[in-house]
């Protein structure tokens, strides 16, 4: 039994494929490293390098390794792109990931886990959100993701293919052992911009709308260490193995901090008082989204180890160091 990994060179995915190899798990990847890196996975594991949309490479990759399981990671990933280049977003996120769903189904692959977001739940009319409130998009990203959940769940009813969709919300930090992180270099994050400019990679940062209906006026998010996100994927792969029904999974703490806040704890851990500018509203930014996250907890037995803003940002940091030594 292997694991395809898709996406495995890039931020989450390279988490994931460390987290396998510790479960002493099979791993092959797919990735194009369109923004994934080479150098972020181990050299043993196989690496193809591939597009998801490619059906007879997937096809053979899942023939060849005798793949049970995908965890489908690869994708666009940047909100404002996505308005500015719907079609683009449409093809990868969702053509090519039914693409992948068909390769998986003709060849008979029985599990599949995909990277959903919160996105897809626009701008919540009430917090915690669970995963029962109706989606509402507000970004061709949250469309393109929504399309692909739709997709799934009716191959899933059609064909012997059971899922689990996780729906990410924010996502920051890096593995303890500082294997992998986060290592885009024009990431937009809030939590990488704050680091990167307390490392002085930037001269300042801009707090994105202060008059936002939460209590200090800046956004509210909750923010999931990497390593606890991918350990849900592990919990939903043991549990599809297990013969639990497809389903759909919020990942989040269920605890919010604001751009403030999450500024604070990052000047408090790295000790510089770096320079912030309050500026307008990023459009398209929902005031505060949190995850009801009681479902997973229950059904999935995940429990979060680093649900802890102080350890996230620290980890970040340090990540973020030794990328500047590597990148130097
Ligand atoms: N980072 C977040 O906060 C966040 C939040 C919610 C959901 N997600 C989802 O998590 C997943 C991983 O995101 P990430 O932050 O690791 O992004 P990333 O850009 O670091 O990783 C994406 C990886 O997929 C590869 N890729 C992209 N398109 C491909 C294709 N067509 N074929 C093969 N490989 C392809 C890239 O090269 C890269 O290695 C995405 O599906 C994203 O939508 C991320
Ligand atoms: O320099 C910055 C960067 C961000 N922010 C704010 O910080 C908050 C968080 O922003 P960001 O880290 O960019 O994350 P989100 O826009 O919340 O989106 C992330 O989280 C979503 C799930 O909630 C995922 O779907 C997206 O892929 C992922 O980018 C928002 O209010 C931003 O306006 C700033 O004020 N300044």
């Amino acid at each position: 039994m292997t694991v395809l990994v898709t996406g495995g060179a890039g931020y989450i995915g390279s988490h994931m494929v460390y987290e396998l190899l510790d479960a002493a798990e099979d791993v092959v990847i797919l990735d194009n490293l369109s923004t994934g890196f080479r150098w972020a996975i181990p050299e043993r594991v196989p690496l193809y390098e591939g597009d998801t949309g490619d059906l007879e490479l997937a096809r053979s990759i899942i023939a060849r390794h005798e793949v049970d399981a995908i965890i489908h990671f690869a994708a666009s990933i940047v909100v404002p792109d996505s308005v500015a280049d719907p079609l683009g977003y449409y093809r990868n996120n969702t053509a090519n990931s039914r693409t992948l769903i068909e390769a998986a189904v003709s060849s008979g692959v029985k599990h599949f886990i995909f990277s959903s977001t919160a996105a897809v739940y626009g701008n919540p009319k009430s917090v915690p959100v669970s995963e029962n409130a109706t989606p509402d998009p507000m970004s061709p990203y949250g469309s393109s993701k929504l399309m692909t959940e739709i997709i799934l769940r009716d191959t899933a009813f059609a064909h012997p293919l059971k899922y689990a969709v996780l729906r990410y919300f924010n996502v920051a930090g890096a593995d303890p052992q500082m294997r992998t992180g986060q290592s885009t270099p024009a990431a937009t994050h809030l939590i990488k911009v704050a680091v990167q400019t307390a490392l002085g990679m930037r001269k300042k940062m801009d707090v994105f709308g202060t008059d936002y209906p939460t209590p200090d006026g800046t956004c509210i998010r909750d923010y999931i260490h990497v390593s606890d996100l991918v350990r849900a994927h592990s919990d939903a792969l043991r549990y599809l193995r297990n013969g639990g029904n497809s389903a759909t999974f919020n990942c989040g703490y269920g605890r919010g901090f604001s751009v403030l806040e999450v500024i604070e704890t990052v000047k408090r851990i790295s000790g510089v008082d770096f320079r912030v500018e309050m500026s307008a509203r990023r459009p398209g930014d929902p005031a505060q989204i949190v995850a009801a996250s009681d479902k997973a907890r229950d059904t999935l037995h995940w429990q979060p180890r680093y649900d802890d803003l102080d350890t996230i940002v620290a980890n970040a940091l340090e990540w973020e160091q030794k990328l500047r030594k590597r990148n130097a």
